[in-house]
């Protein structure tokens, strides 16, 4: 009997698989990690085999700690970390470059050159999103400029190009399937989300020739099957593939405008459903795709917190104020406030809505009676503070008013956090009993294919709480509070980094 959805979320730093049954619980788990290439300043690189080879002993341990048998798996869901570019060889599948990841910045002169050129109104018109080495674009180009500068063989259709949901369908289906989903497809920047097909204008400005595309196909659909030596001598239906921010919205039963969700993990992703229509921002937020269902697309805002979660691994590793991340919650709640004291965690720049590359984090407001009590909390406060800056951003583009704030990621743990959240957006803010809703997300896509889910609304059932968390500030606090943070952002912003 068919019982579970085996759940491959690929994510930047580790490979997981889960098997889900169809109460939308997680059964068993498995997880490695992988190598991290940093070549020069800036780079971030993965060896795409490897990834590859993580996925399979996930695969193979998660059934062994389910014991289950492959016959009993109904279908796989694939997501993965998005933008990270591959491109492999057609003859042989060997991948020809190093995987360039999405936060790598190796390409970051190639955005100045079409920043300054003007291309950035018609990319963000057709792509939704904003020139930043970020997206695939430029990396495919980058990667092709390496090994091909005069892109003949690539003309002749000797490469493949794919995120790495592509390179594991065509891995796992034993180099039969070249495809892609349109939430995938949405953050490359060569895919137009209003055509929803590769836009001819940008495949040509980014030197890449059509034929390396994959084919773009709903989020919940035919993906192939696993060639049945990768599955222990059965074939599984591959039916949903999607970005992993567009993943855990799905898993977090964000169906409707107005209900977010923000992920606290080494940065924050905060994303919305805005329904048929793509809602422009003139604000620096991202227009992506949310899902593709039933043949329909559904757009959503997209917001990116550069350094969330990984500030108070700063605060253990860089500053040594903590042993465990855990202990900052302590910390914290040993003081009533900040003092005054602001930390802004800028250390790669500041992401929506201020795009601003060359920021450098900063603190303000010191004393002699600042303590670590002080810094640790205004470490944490930070997060917060950034994520409203962008869910006002958000508000306010799409025209709606907040409904229902749910939070995911390694940081919800943490309650003065999401407390401090509550208090200063001055709404609720819900936390699941399932913290892995980026795994639930592509099982439910998975699931909804084959019909061991039967609906939205039997997904939406599934979504249990843990904790909700409700604001207790008083409004001019808050007030006073935000501004502040206002002004220690504008601060920072003055100081930037030397052009060497
Ligand atoms: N109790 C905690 N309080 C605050 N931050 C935490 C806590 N536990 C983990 N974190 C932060 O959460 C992040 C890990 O979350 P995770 O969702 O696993 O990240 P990612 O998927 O980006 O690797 C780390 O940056 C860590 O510092
Ligand atoms: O793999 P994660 O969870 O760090 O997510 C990465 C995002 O998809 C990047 O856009």
């Amino acid at each position: 009997m068919k019982r579970y959805i085996l759940s491959i979320d690929q994510g930047t730093t580790s490979t997981r698989a889960f098997l889900v049954n169809q109460a939308g619980e997680i059964v068993a788990k498995s997880q490695r990690e992988f190598e991290q290439f940093f070549k020069e300043p800036g780079w971030v690189e993965h060896d795409a085999n490897e990834i590859w080879t993580s996925v399979l002993s996930c695969m193979a341990e998660v059934l062994r700690l389910g014991d289950i048998h492959a016959s009993e798996i109904e279908t796989i869901g694939i997501t993965n970390q998005r933008e990270t570019t591959v491109i492999w060889e057609k003859d042989t599948g060997r991948p020809v470059h190093k995987a360039v990841v999405w936060q790598s910045r190796q390409t970051e002169a190639i955005c100045q050159d079409l920043r300054q050129q003007g291309f950035g109104s018609m990319i963000q018109q057709k792509t939704g999103l904003l020139i930043d080495p970020y997206f695939s674009g430029t990396k495919v180009k980058w990667i092709l400029d390496q090994v091909d500068p005069d892109r003949l063989r690539a003309k002749q259709g000797a490469f493949m190009f794919g995120t790495i949901d592509t390179w594991l369908i065509y891995k796992l289906t034993g180099g039969k399937v070249h495809k892609t989903d349109v939430t995938n497809a949405s953050r490359t920047m060569l895919f137009n989300i209003h055509t929803l097909d590769w836009d001819a204008e940008l495949l040509d400005l980014f030197g890449v020739p059509r034929n390396m595309m994959p084919e773009v196909g709903d989020t919940s659909g035919d993906f192939g099957q696993t060639v049945s030596h990768h599955f222990f001598g059965y074939t599984v239906p591959i039916t949903a593939c999607a970005g992993d921010q567009q993943a855990a919205l799905f898993g977090q039963a964000c169906f409707s405008k107005g209900m977010v969700k923000n992920t606290y993990g080494t940065g924050c992703f905060m994303l919305m459903p805005t329904g048929h229509e793509a809602v422009h921002s003139d604000s620096g937020l991202l227009t992506t795709i949310a899902w593709g269902l039933d043949g329909e697309v559904t757009y959503a805002l997209e917001g990116s917190i550069f350094v969330g979660g990984s500030a108070v691994g700063w605060l253990r590793d860089g500053l040594r104020m903590i042993d465990e991340t855990g202990d900052s919650e302590t910390y914290a709640t040993r003081v009533t406030s900040t003092d005054g004291v602001y930390v802004v965690p800028a250390f790669v720049g500041l992401g929506t809505p201020y795009w601003d590359s060359d920021a450098r984090g900063a603190m303000f407001g010191l004393t002699r009676g600042t303590t670590k009590e002080h810094v640790i909390r205004a470490t944490l406060e930070a997060i917060c503070y950034q994520t409203k800056d962008v869910l006002d951003t958000m508000m306010k583009d799409a025209g709606v008013t907040l409904h229902t704030l749910r939070v995911d990621g390694g940081a919800v743990k943490n309650n003065f956090l999401m407390q401090f959240q509550s208090d200063l957006m001055d709404a609720p803010v819900e936390r699941p009993v399932n913290n892995e809703t980026t795994a639930l997300g592509a099982a439910y896509l998975a699931g909804l294919y084959t019909g061991f889910f039967k609906d939205k609304d039997t997904i939406k059932a599934r979504w249990k709480q843990d904790k909700a968390f409700y604001p207790h500030m008083e409004t001019m606090e808050r007030q006073k509070l935000y501004h502040g943070w206002q002004k220690a952002v504008e601060a920072t912003r003055v100081f930037k980094v030397e052009e060497n």
